[in-house]
């Protein structure tokens, strides 16, 4: 089976005010040349995704939020819509990223509903699932990261394009990676739970990898079966190592 190219995803996360933009500028005068066959996004905070749209406009990076409401409108002080992330030109958004199922106890359940509220207005979501520290060092890693996945994506998804990311929470920001066999095994046991849950449709979703991804080992991780892209988190904050990291794939 053909599996797509990669994509290369860069989550600033809460990082970024308007000076920053220098990042994204130097970044799309870079990637002009980059020959690789991939695709790239980045995912500012919400605050900056109309202005990165317009310095992105009419190159090859896309733009992506890092959360939405499952809400399309209402009482929800604080929160951004699927729409209106659409609105300020994102046409992707990550959902269900450890950092909010944990410090803002999101359920599979309320991940799930994000992804419905994300396909309603056309955005391509990247649903997040990982396992902690305890679940890995109890044997328990591809179990939780398969459930997460059964959990999580929502129906409409086996007729969309949208993306899994597999991140263990302990190899977030801690320079910590698993190795490529760990990522291999866990990557095939996403590919089966999506395939449970979605049918023969969801060979065609990269998987893809995050937490503690850098220039020095991107190559190798993207090389792994199964790995059909990366979420990178630090190392996008820098356009020349986010550049290395395209340059891997
Ligand atoms: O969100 C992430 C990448 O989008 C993930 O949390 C990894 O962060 P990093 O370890 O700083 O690359």
């Amino acid at each position: 089976m053909k599996q797509s190219v990669k994509l290369i995803v860069g989550n600033w996360k809460m990082h970024g005010v308007a000076a920053d933009l220098v990042e994204a500028r130097a970044l799309i005068e870079s990637v002009h040349d980059v020959r690789a066959d991939c695709r790239i996004a980045l995912c500012p905070p919400a605050t900056l995704t109309d202005r990165m749209r317009q310095v992105l406009a009419g190159g090859r990076i896309e733009l992506g939020g890092q959360d939405c409401h499952q809400a399309p409108s209402g009482a929800c002080t604080g929160s951004v819509s699927a729409e209106m992330l659409v609105d300020a030109g994102a046409t992707l958004v990550i959902l269900g990223h450890s950092e909010r199922r944990g410090a803002f106890g999101e359920t599979n359940e309320e991940v799930s509903a994000k992804v419905e509220a994300a396909i309603a207005v056309g955005l391509e979501p990247i649903v997040c699932v990982g396992e902690t520290l305890e679940q890995r060092e109890a044997g328990q890693a591809a179990a939780i990261v398969s459930a997460q996945v059964e959990g999580s994506l929502a129906d409409g998804l086996s007729e969309r394009p949208f993306a899994v990311a597999y991140e263990p929470v302990w190899a977030i920001g801690t320079g910590l990676t698993p190795s490529l066999e760990q990522i291999a095994e866990v990557h095939a046991a996403v590919r089966s739970a999506m395939i449970r849950r979605l049918g023969q449709a969801a060979r065609r979703a990269p998987i893809l990898y995050g937490g503690s991804v850098k220039p020095d080992n991107a190559a190798e991780i993207l090389g792994v079966s199964e790995v059909g892209g990366a979420l990178v988190g630090g190392a996008s904050l820098k356009a020349e190592d986010f550049l290395k990291i395209i340059r891997a794939a």
